[in-house]
């Protein structure tokens, strides 16, 4: 007999999820990936402003970084159970008990950024609330309480630095397929 859940779950799934902290290259590689691949890009960070009709510094400061979590939720649960292409997660995505969960069984790409890279990469960037008053402070706080779930969750661990995108997407497409 066929259980419904695991029809779903077969029936459409990402070709790849890409998880990693802020500056990994989620969104870059991404776009590469799904490029090579033929697919489209989801993006949960984008699902989440389209659905709210907000910027996500916005919804931060507005309802808070909680209520933003909940939301977030709701859209990686909505696209993993939708999407087909390559879907890139919200830097914090990963921190939610209910989506570690889900993550179970699918391709998960850890995108592997040391510190001091991530610092260059997202500079100055105001788009991204929690790294706003000090970025390195920030990070480094982020990096050491997420290093152990993206590297437990990550089905393929991929190092981005010293190589472009489309490298790392080369990789990628090698290794997963
Ligand atoms: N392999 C790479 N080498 C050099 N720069 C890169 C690389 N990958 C991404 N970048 C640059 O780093 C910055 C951050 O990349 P991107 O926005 O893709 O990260 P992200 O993981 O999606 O971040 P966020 O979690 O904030 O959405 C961008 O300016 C991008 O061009
Ligand atoms: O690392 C994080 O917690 C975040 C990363 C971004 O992708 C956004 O989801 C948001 O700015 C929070
Ligand atoms: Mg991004």
């Amino acid at each position: 007999m066929s259980h419904p859940e695991a029809t779903r779950s077969g029936a459409t799934r990402p070709k790849a999820v890409l998880i990693g902290p802020p500056g990994s290259g989620k969104s870059t590689v991404g776009a590469a990936l799904a490029e090579r691949l033929g697919v489209a890009l989801r993006d949960t960070d984008a699902d989440i402003e389209a659905a709210a009709g907000r910027p996500i510094s916005e919804i931060f400061i507005d309802d808070g970084e909680e209520r933003f979590r909940e939301m977030e939720r709701a859209a990686v649960r909505t696209a993993l159970a939708e999407h087909d292409g390559v879907l890139a997660l919200g830097g914090g995505a990963v921190l939610a008990a209910e989506t570690q969960e889900l993550l179970a069984g699918h391709t998960v790409v850890y995108l592997k950024v040391g510190l001091s890279e991530a610092v260059k990469r997202v500079g100055l960037a105001t788009a991204r609330p929690l790294l706003v008053l000090n970025p390195r402070s920030q990070l480094r706080r982020l990096l050491n309480e997420r290093l152990p779930i993206y590297e437990r969750l990550g089905t393929l661990h991929v190092d981005t630095e010293g190589r472009t995108p489309e490298e790392i997407a080369e990789q990628i497409v090698k290794e997963i397929a």
